[in-house]
């Protein structure tokens, strides 16, 4: 699959080269390419095991790469300035542990101690993730969602440029999923740069700049939602509304399109149509506008595009 990485090269803030992983004779991550335009959001998805988890550690320097370069915020990952550039990277691990019997803001300053933050961070962090309330309270009344808060603000100790979040949504309410996102765009209007993983992939859909999609260790495409459905050429989705006495005349009407799958169900004719033949469907669609109640056309979703990747050959 193509990668546009060398046309945004110049102003990226991650920087991936050739990156690989290699467990003895297992290869986590394989010759990766990647480039983060500075405040953009990147969503990274992939199966179970396609190895987002040991791409966000070497990128974070808490492992190195077999081989390959990493460059975050200009600086090589691993290299002898990396120790300074790390306090401007925040990070939200998959499973973060919590002490049960701090409370949520002696949470916050142990781990402002640790990456050398400011402790008058500690309090508006609490109230930006909505833990204000819960400053005082012990870790081990927080409910799921509200460990995943406080894990959020960690992350944003020390105002870091660049922000790594594995799975950040995990218990996260719908209302809470909205919220976590305002706070993202409200840093990336501020140009910080954000890679984040997820399996809800229709929660990414709608709120990333790029997308990467990794399976068996590799990118198999990336670029923006709309880039991706251009790179892959999927199929639209149509579905017609119609009296079933109509089908064989819408049928026939749609006969130049070639040879389609029809679908029938509740009243709804269903089939497949090549992207590049969208102008000749809407054209062969006019003249049966009096025999159709509705007509729904649906670009592929994320999940189709996710799907389709891991079903090519
Ligand atoms: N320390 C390790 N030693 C050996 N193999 C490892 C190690 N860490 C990861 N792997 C293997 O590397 C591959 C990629 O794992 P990784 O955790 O990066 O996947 P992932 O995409 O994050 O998966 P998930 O969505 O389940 O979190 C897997 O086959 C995993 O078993």
């Amino acid at each position: 699959m193509t990668s546009d990485s060398t046309t945004i090269d110049g102003d990226a803030a991650i920087r991936l080269r050739g990156v690989s992983k290699r467990y003895g004779a297992l290869t986590a991550v394989d010759g990766v390419d990647l480039a983060v335009p500075r405040g953009q959001l990147l969503g990274l998805i992939g199966h179970n095991g396609a190895g987002k988890s040991t791409l966000f550690k070497m990128m974070l320097g808490l492992i190195r790469p077999s081989a390959g370069q990493i460059l975050v915020n200009g600086s090589d990952v691993g290299g002898r300035d990396f120790r300074a550039a790390r306090r401007s990277i925040g990070y939200l691990p998959e499973n973060l542990v919590l002490y049960d019997n701090l409370t949520a803001l002696e949470t916050l300053q142990f781990f402002a101690k640790l990456k050398g933050a400011p402790a008058a961070q500690c309090a508006p962090l609490l109230e930006q993730v909505g833990l204000a309330g819960a400053a005082q309270r012990a870790v081990r009344e927080f409910s799921k969602g509200m460990r995943q808060r406080l894990g959020f603000a960690q992350a944003l100790l020390g105002a870091p440029r660049v922000l790594f979040l594995d799975e950040p949504t995990t218990g996260l309410d719908p209302s809470a999923i909205r919220e976590f996102y305002a706070v993202l765009n409200g840093l990336r209007a501020q140009g910080v740069t954000l890679v984040i993983t997820s399996h809800i992939l229709a929660e990414l859909q709608e709120r990333v700049d790029r997308l990467a999609i990794m399976a068996n260790g590799r990118v198999q495409a990336q670029g923006s939602v709309s880039e991706l459905r251009e790179q892959l050429q999927l199929p639209l989705q149509v579905s017609l509304a119609a009296a079933p006495a109509e089908h064989p005349a819408l049928r026939e009407g749609l006969r130049p399109l070639g040879s389609l799958q029809f679908r029938e169900a509740e009243g709804r004719l269903s089939f497949s149509c090549p992207r590049p033949a969208k102008m000749a469907l809407l054209g062969a669609l006019a003249p049966l506008a009096a025999r159709l109640q509705d007509v729904q056309i649906h670009e592929p979703t994320l999940e189709d595009m996710f799907f389709g990747l891991r079903e090519a050959p």
